[in-house]
């Protein structure tokens, strides 16, 4: 049971224009509609136009969606499509959450695979990242990675993920200085597990039977909404005075034994 988690006020980010990528599903999709339900724009990213569209038919206000089909690993195309979104509505938020993995031991992950997850999770955020930054210095806007709760303990089964939203930190909170100057704030938000359609298969299984019960404190998985609302907030401004934060929504699974995707790490 989750408690109720809509608290921000209803036009909390009313005016703001924002970019999510990953939205056509998950927590992108989470966070997209509670933006546009609290007054926001929102463009979603991702590479489904049907995913993307399923978003927008779900939008408190379907005018205030649009989206781009865009691979955030392909570098042209994602200056093309932020440089798009930037003209037409301005950049005040970029969520970068399109992300994720394989879970394997470090001795099974061959190097395409390092490549692939590193690309995803840390190249293709500083791309789009550094493809919003006009705009985002033109509105004083903000930034919100989605990183993971492992992200400074570490998480069995996850070496190269771990190690690129590691990276994301690092250059969140070296953007965090830089770019102050622009009035520009970064900060990530390191959820534990969630309970996505992305874990709804056999290794969705593992985390509810382990990571859930065992390796989180209070001993339940993290909404969707949960993390929308702390997004939301951190893009409000209330979040006006937060850059260079780690804000981890995990029910404390960084403080108690950690979540780790290999079945040996709860024997
Ligand atoms: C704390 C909670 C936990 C967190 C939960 C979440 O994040 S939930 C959200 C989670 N959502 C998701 O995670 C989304 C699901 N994940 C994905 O879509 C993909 O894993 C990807 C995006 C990371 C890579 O995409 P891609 O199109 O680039 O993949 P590709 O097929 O072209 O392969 C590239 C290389 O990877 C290798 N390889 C692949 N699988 C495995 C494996 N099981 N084992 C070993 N290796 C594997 C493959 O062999 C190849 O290497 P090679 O042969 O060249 O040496
Ligand atoms: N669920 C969990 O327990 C946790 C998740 N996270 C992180 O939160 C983020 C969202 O996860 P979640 O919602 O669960 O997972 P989903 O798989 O549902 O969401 C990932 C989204 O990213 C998009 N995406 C993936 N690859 C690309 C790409 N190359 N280019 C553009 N878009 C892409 C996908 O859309 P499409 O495939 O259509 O492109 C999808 O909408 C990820 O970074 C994940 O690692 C962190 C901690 C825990």
């Amino acid at each position: 049971m989750t408690a109720r988690t809509s608290v921000l006020a209803d036009t909390a980010c009313a005016g703001l224009s924002a970019l999510v990528t990953g939205a056509g599903s998950g927590i992108g999709r989470a966070i997209t509609l509670r933006l546009v339900e609290l007054g926001a724009r929102v463009t979603g990213l991702g590479r489904r136009a049907e995913t993307l569209a399923e978003t927008g038919s779900l939008a408190a206000d379907r005018e205030r969606y649009d989206y781009e089909v865009c691979d955030v690993r392909d570098t042209e195309a994602v200056v093309a499509a932020v440089g798009r979104t930037g003209a037409r509505h301005g950049l005040g938020l970029l969520v970068n959450n399109a992300g994720g993995q394989f879970f394997a031991p470090a001795t099974g992950i061959s190097a395409g695979g390092w490549r692939a997850v590193i690309d995803l999770n840390l190249t293709a955020a500083f791309t789009v990242t550094m493809a919003a930054y006009p705009f985002l210095a033109e509105a004083g806007g903000s930034v919100v990675n989605i990183s993971l709760s492992g992200v400074e303990r570490g998480g069995m089964g996850m070496a190269h993920s771990v190690a690129a939203r590691s990276g994301i930190l690092g250059l969140t909170r070296t953007l965090a200085l830089e770019w102050a100057k622009d009035g520009v704030r970064l900060n990530c938000v390191g959820p534990g597990t969630v309970l996505t359609s992305a874990l709804s298969d056999e290794a969705g299984r593992h985390v509810h039977d382990n990571l859930v019960a065992r390796g989180t404190p209070m001993r339940r998985a993290t909404a969707p909404e949960e993390v929308a609302e702390l997004v939301a907030f951190l893009a409000g401004p209330a979040g006006a005075m937060m850059t260079g934060q780690l804000i981890q929504i995990d029910g404390g699974a960084h403080l108690g034994p950690g979540l780790h995707m290999l079945p040996e790490a709860y024997a």
